[in-house]
């Protein structure tokens, strides 16, 4: 599969990166590192946030050739290398994001320091239903999706609460290269990793939505438990009131949740 390029924002204030745990940041399908600003004004005192972009997406360049979850995490670690080379990092992402999250886990571990995956799961739909939205992506463009990814993402009441937030969440999906989210559509449709569960060592919180109906709180607790069930430590969490897009409609929630993880996984390394 080709690996595609892959471009990233830097979050956190300008400053010289190294000083500071570096938190890598992941984004949903249709959305950008946009996704992420609130989370990141909350913990980039602390830490170098950065969140990159799939291909086709906010600043990084479209695909010209399909990719699988896997080539996507095998992109993100050539970006992390060419922005800090060899370091660990804190990993966190959201649905496509939170699938890049476990590929990681899988190929990558020994690269990870911390693992956050929310609104996310081992297999995210049927390949039947990502093979159909990419074919109409593709013929029809990203507008036509405007309209069922905002009852999809928002929990009732947050577009009316937060119309511009929303709307510039809703801008990177119009603005997304069609051909590009079609190729994400077809990831998605490929990607099943249930039984790899097992393989990821590193300490992994899961987070859900408790009215998120693509990624469930179900969905979030069976990735726990595979993980655990490999003798990895994981657990589930979910936010009441939330739907898809947790570090939008969350963000001092879903900061709190990656701050403890972070913390207690940099406090046990600096014991050791
Ligand atoms: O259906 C949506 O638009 C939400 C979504 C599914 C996978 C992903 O990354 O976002």
């Amino acid at each position: 599969m080709a690996k595609p390029a892959l471009k990233a924002a830097l979050l956190s204030p300008q400053r010289p990166l190294g000083d500071h745990p570096l938190v890598v940041a992941g984004p949903s399908l249709g959305t950008s590192s946009i996704l992420w600003n609130r989370v990141a004004s909350l913990l980039g005192h602390d830490y170098d946030v950065v969140a990159w972009d799939l291909p086709g997406h906010g600043v990084s360049p479209v695909a010209t050739a399909a990719f699988d979850v896997a080539a996507l995490a095998d992109a993100l670690v050539d970006l992390v290398d060419s922005i800090a080379p060899g370091e660990n990092f804190h990993y966190a992402g959201v649905s496509l994001g939170g699938a890049v999250g476990l590929q990681l886990g899988i190929r990558h571990g020994e690269r990870l320091k911390s693992l956050s995956v929310q609104n996310s799961g081992a297999k995210i739909g049927t390949p039947e239903g990502w093979l159909e939205r990419a074919e109409t992506v593709r013929t029809q463009g990203t507008p036509v999706m405007i309209q069922g990814s905002a009852q999809r993402w928002f929990a009732p009441g947050f577009m009316d609460r937060e119309p511009e937030f929303s709307s510039r969440l809703l801008h990177s999906l119009r603005d997304a290269d069609r051909f590009s989210y079609a190729f994400c559509c077809e990831a998605l449709a490929a990607f099943d990793v249930r039984n790899e569960l097992g393989g990821i060592t590193v300490p992994t919180q899961v987070i859900a939505g408790a009215l998120d109906g693509v990624a469930t709180p179900a969905m979030a607790e069976e990735v726990a438990a595979g993980i655990t069930a490999g003798g990895g430590t994981a657990t589930a969490v979910t936010i009441e009131g939330i739907a898809h897009l947790a570090p939008a409609e969350a963000p001092a929630h879903v900061a709190d949740l990656m701050r403890s993880l972070i913390s207690w996984v940099e406090s046990r390394a600096a014991a050791k």
